[in-house]
């Protein structure tokens, strides 16, 4: 009998080193399926290249297990049916620029696609659910390269929930989006996490990040503190991590974070 698993990614004494400079020192990390999880800490502090291994997409020492399997046993393509990802500000998406949005969110299909053969009506109506998400269906047409910066965010938002994926990783997802839209993605966000998905995303946005679920906190190459967002002990990690330049408050239902 197949036992569901209650992680749907666990890193175990996972290092990673970019140049000569180790960034990642031996973290230890459970994240549990169907929540909602933000990782925040300071610039530098290792959010990027842990989400990246994380995600599969750098190389690095230790185990990262996901939903109970060893990551590197997952047959990629498995893996990107699995797991979406977007990156930071749509980076490396230069060469994407002659592209219309539409076939742009359709590349999030790519792993349900058969090698050569055309979208079949179940890619087409992923891709409109997404676009139409992200507000972004009215510019189908367009080339990517002539959006602006937030514009083209939710394009790249749109790919990544096309996948349908179970599992999404989103660095600063939040990046150039208007204060809406920044809404609309936590909208969409707690509307993945009530249908059993799991997200984790890296954020600068605290007040966004502290509406999650779970809180990881980060600090040079490390995991300092892993809870919930509404436990006074996430709180003091976050001012911690901080320098104390911030103070965590209730207001009007929510948590933010104001500066001191
Ligand atoms: N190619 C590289 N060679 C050496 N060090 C690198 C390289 N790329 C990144 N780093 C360093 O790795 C550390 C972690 O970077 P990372 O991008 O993961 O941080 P981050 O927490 O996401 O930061 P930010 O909030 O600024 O986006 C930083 O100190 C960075 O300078």
């Amino acid at each position: 009998m197949s036992r569901t698993p209650s992680a749907a990614l666990e890193a175990h004494g996972l290092s990673a080193t970019l140049g000569s400079v180790e960034v990642l020192h031996g973290i230890d990390l459970s994240l549990a399926v169907g929540r909602w999880t933000s990782i925040v800490g300071p610039n530098g502090a290792g959010k990027s290249t842990l989400l990246k291994a994380l995600a599969g997409l750098l190389a690095h020492r230790g185990e990262v297990r996901l939903f109970g399997e060893a990551q590197a046993a997952v047959p990629a393509r498995v893996r990107a049916r699995r797991l979406s990802w977007l990156g930071q500000s749509g980076m490396g998406e230069g060469s994407a620029d002659d592209l219309m949005v539409y076939d742009v969110a359709m590349l999030g299909r790519l792993p349900h696609q058969r090698w050569l053969a055309a979208p079949s009506e179940t890619d087409r109506d992923a891709v409109e659910r997404a676009l139409r998400s992200t507000q972004a269906w009215e510019w189908r047409d367009r080339p990517l390269g002539q959006l602006s910066g937030g514009e083209r965010q939710r394009v790249l938002l749109a790919r990544a929930l096309a996948v349908e994926a179970e599992l999404l990783l989103m660095d600063e997802p939040l990046a150039n989006l208007d204060p809406p839209h920044q809404a609309d993605w936590m909208q969409t966000t707690r509307e993945l996490v009530a249908q059993g998905r799991t997200v984790v995303s890296v954020l600068h946005e605290l007040p966004m990040a502290l509406a999650a679920d779970e809180l990881v906190v980060m600090n040079r190459g490390r995991v300092v503190h892993h809870g919930a967002c509404a436990d006074p002990a996430t709180h003091a990690a976050l001012e911690q991590v901080f320098d104390h330049r911030i103070r965590v408050h209730r207001v009007a239902d929510q948590w933010i974070a104001l500066p001191r």
